[in-house]
């Protein structure tokens, strides 16, 4: 063995072993600097109010790049220049090094309409930034998928649900309009009403039938706090049913949430909007020494039933911070009270700093050694879904959320073809095993996803997707989405939605 790999085997365990030491004394500080500069560029766009009038010359110069892709003669189909690094899927997309990239600069808010109560925004708009520039004018859009950086543009052509999803669904659901340049170059907006083929096909489609440069989402009357009950429960049929009641009250709850911290013991959270604030019941969570959320959560379990408010912004972004549970294993002491008071104001490390910085030994630990999906099924096989998943991997926290799923046409509907409640299950972490036997990764999330497809349900494709072409077409109605790839031409300008998707697809 020579020097050269000695060394290598050194800094490889200390990356994995040690992975906190270099996310503290160099992400941090690089996240920090990465949203100084991203917080300065944007307060510059907003006070010089120029985004609404650069928006056009910018989609111009998408069609431009398309018009060029049709003069070199199409060969190679298009994606977007966006690089896996900057995005919040945890799939690497390898197709892009293949595939023509189209470059779509487009970050700003351009238009905020209280009177149709709509927001115009461009795909590259994050969460974090529509929340700090719509809550404090007093309005929201009604679901807020958690994780600051998720993008609207990630969000329409993927999928997105929040605690307000039992209302309102997923966040398609909340979308007005699109705007597409096609293949062809041409750019459409399109609507539920001037073209519903369109509109109702683009959702899930992960940019195979054109590319976003704006959308037009709904904004509801937003208040300052959230006022959040908690109900711990001691048994897997307790926590099913209260859930379930609670999501069915869609008049009474703004919010609903579960989390559970083992077979028999979760919390589910009810929430409302609220304009005041009980004397003494107050809870800050976004700030930088508070604790965790779930481990804040995990609390009620010991101390019963009880309530609070939280800042609207800071309760939307609860789980940023820790990354639902994630940090927990990048900074194993990220939660302790020195370290929060101490360096906490610098958390969570950038997504995208912490995916560039990876090396392969650590993307091995994770395909291996680790899951992280999200199943959505009907909650009325809620209970047998989350039997099933512990009997696999014993993962937990498990992330419960509830949506609406309408009858609408598209990729995704709900198993009788009759609106229905269901719910995401969310299931991050290192998967227990009995002793003995090995995690096998392909064969237990492929056993999963048959037992999700048995009952009518989908998952997210953020994550791997282990399905084969075939039993990718059987979880997703392609009907409508075919009939628009015919119809627009996408076959030579745009990948196949499951050659985007699929994890065997992705990794050549
Ligand atoms: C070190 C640091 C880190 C930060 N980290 C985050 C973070 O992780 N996530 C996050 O969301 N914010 C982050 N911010 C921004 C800050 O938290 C919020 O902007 C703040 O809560 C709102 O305060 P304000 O009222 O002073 O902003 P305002 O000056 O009123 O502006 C509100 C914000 O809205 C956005 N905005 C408004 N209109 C547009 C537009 N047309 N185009 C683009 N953007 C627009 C901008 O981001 C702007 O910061 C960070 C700021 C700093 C200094
Ligand atoms: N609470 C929630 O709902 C959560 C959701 N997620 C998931 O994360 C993903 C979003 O991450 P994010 O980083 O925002 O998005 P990504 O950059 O990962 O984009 C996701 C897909 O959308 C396509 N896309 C994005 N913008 C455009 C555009 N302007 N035109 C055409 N296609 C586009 C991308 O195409 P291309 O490959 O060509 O770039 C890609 O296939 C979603 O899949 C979402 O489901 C993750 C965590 C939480
Ligand atoms: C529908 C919902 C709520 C999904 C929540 C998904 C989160 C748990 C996901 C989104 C991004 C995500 C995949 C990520 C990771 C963990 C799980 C996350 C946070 C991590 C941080 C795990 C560690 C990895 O080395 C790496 C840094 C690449 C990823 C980055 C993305």
């Amino acid at each position: 063995m020579g020097f050269p790999s000695v060394v290598d085997r050194v800094i490889e365990y200390i990356l994995i072993n040690y992975r906190w030491v270099f996310v503290c004394f160099f992400l941090l500080p690089a996240s920090l600097l990465y949203e100084i500069y991203n917080y300065g560029r944007n307060w510059i766009i907003v006070k010089l109010n120029s985004a609404p009038k650069l928006h056009h010359r910018k989609v111009q110069n998408v069609q431009k790049q398309v018009q060029n892709w049709r003069a070199s003669g199409m060969t190679v189909p298009m994606c977007t220049s966006r690089p896996g690094w900057q995005t919040m899927s945890l799939s690497k997309p390898k197709y892009k090094k293949k595939l023509w990239n189209i470059d779509i600069n487009l970050i700003d808010i351009l238009e905020i309409d209280v009177e149709k109560q709509t927001v115009r925004v461009e795909p590259l708009v994050t969460m974090g930034q529509l929340t700090a520039t719509l809550d404090p004018l007093g309005w929201t859009i009604p679901i807020v998928p958690e994780l600051d950086d998720l993008t609207v543009g990630g969000l329409i052509m993927g999928t997105g649900v929040e605690s307000s999803s039992h209302i309102y669904g997923l966040f398609q659901h909340i979308c007005v309009s699109y705007e597409l340049v096609l293949a062809d170059g041409s750019l459409v907006t399109c609507s539920k009403e001037s073209d519903p083929d369109l509109f109702y096909a683009v959702p899930w489609s992960y940019g195979t039938l054109g590319f976003l440069t704006a959308a037009v989402i709904r904004i509801i009357p937003a208040q300052k706090y959230v006022k959040l009950n908690y109900h711990p429960a001691y048994s897997l049929d307790d926590a099913v049913k209260v859930f379930e009641e609670q999501s069915m009250k869609k008049d009474e709850n703004d919010f609903v949430e579960g989390l559970l911290f083992s077979a028999d013991q979760a919390v589910i959270m009810t929430g409302n909007f609220s304009s005041t604030c009980e004397p003494g019941k107050l809870n800050e969570i976004g700030k930088w020494y508070k604790p965790w959320f779930f481990t804040h959560v995990r609390k009620a379990l010991e101390e019963g039933p009880g309530h609070e408010y939280i800042p609207l912004r800071e309760y939307y972004h609860r789980h940023t911070k820790p990354l639902f549970w994630e940090v927990e294993n990048i900074i194993p002491f990220g939660n302790n009270i020195i370290f929060r008071y101490l360096l906490g104001w610098m958390m969570p490390p950038k997504v995208s700093l912490l995916k560039v910085t990876e090396t392969k030994a650590i993307t091995n630990l994770y395909e291996n050694n680790h899951i992280i999906q999200d199943w959505l099924v009907p909650v009325k096989s809620l209970k047998e879904s989350l039997l099933n998943f512990h009997d696999a991997v014993q993962v937990y926290p498990v992330w419960l959320c509830p949506f609406n799923l309408p009858n609408d046409p598209g990729m995704v509907h709900p198993v009788g073809e009759r609106e229905e409640l269901y719910v995401d299950i969310g299931v991050y972490g290192v998967p227990k095993v009995p002793e003995g036997t090995k995690y096998h990764a392909v064969n237990t999330t492929r056993n999963l996803e048959d037992l999700v497809a048995k009952v009518g349900g989908f998952q997210m494709l953020y994550a791997d997707s282990y399905r084969t072409k075939e039993e990718f077409r059987q979880m997703f109605d392609h009907r409508l989405y075919d009939k628009m790839r015919d119809q627009l031409e996408c076959k030579k300008a745009f990948p196949d939605v499951y050659d985007k998707v699929s994890k065997q697809a992705r990794s050549h």
